[in-house]
């Protein structure tokens, strides 16, 4: 079996780009990377799977999984709870594949506090600047003038931790999408490296 590869977790205000930038890499290096499936109390919607979308679970079955600490990171938003599993980690890293963990602030912070094996590497994509953000934001079409000004107040919060010290191993500014991408793929070349070699070497 090959080594385990070390997770990636992918942080940074939302439409700071971080979709596009792994749509990418999973685009030219394909079956190397998964995201990790979460947890979750909320109700499928139409089309959404059990284990690949989410876990759906109950609320009662959800606490469980905290009381017996199964869980990297959880958080509650309007009105229920996701969370990231070690489980859903551990598989993935059993599996060969690269995992990508893709959350929010807090969650960087519970998983730096899990102190999990092997460590994480931390990556934050960050946005050029407030404005534009804002017009990438607005440029999406996904956004109404309320959520809008919500996910500029948390990115605010998100850019004043990546300033502090030691808080993400690699920093992307994602100004000029190629060159945000052509540092992603330098962070991450060892490791496809390896990963393709191991996947070689089990078709033989
Ligand atoms: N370097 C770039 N230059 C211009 N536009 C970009 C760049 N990178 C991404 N975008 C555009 O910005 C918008 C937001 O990007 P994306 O959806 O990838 O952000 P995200 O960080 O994944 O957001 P969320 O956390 O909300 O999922 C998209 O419309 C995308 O096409």
């Amino acid at each position: 079996m090959a080594s385990l590869i070390q997770p990636v977790v992918i942080s940074g205000p939302s439409g700071s780009g971080k979709s596009t930038l792994l749509e990418r890499l999973f685009k030219e290096f394909p079956d190397c990377f998964s995201f990790s499936v979460s947890h979750t109390t909320r109700k499928p919607r139409p089309g959404e799977e059990h284990g690949k979308h989410y876990y759906y679970v109950t609320r009662e079955e959800f606490d469980q999984l905290i009381k017996d600490s199964g869980f990297l990171e959880h958080a509650e938003f309007s009105g229920n709870k996701y969370g990231t599993s070690k489980k859903s980690v551990q598989e993935i890293m059993a599996s060969g594949r690269l995992c990508f963990l893709d959350v929010e602030i807090n969650g960087v912070k519970s998983i730096k506090a899990a102190d999990m094996k092997p460590r994480p590497r931390f990556i934050f994509v960050q946005p050029p600047s407030l404005e534009a953000l804002k017009a990438r934001l607005q440029g999406r079409g996904t956004e109404t003038e309320e959520s809008l000004q919500k996910r500029l107040a948390t990115a605010q919060e998100a850019l004043d931790y990546a300033k502090q010290p030691g808080s993400y191993d690699h920093v992307i500014i994602n100004d000029d999408l190629d060159v945000a991408y052509e540092k992603l793929k330098g962070i991450l070349i060892a490791d496809i490296t390896e990963i393709q070699k191991a996947k070689l070497k089990a078709q033989k």
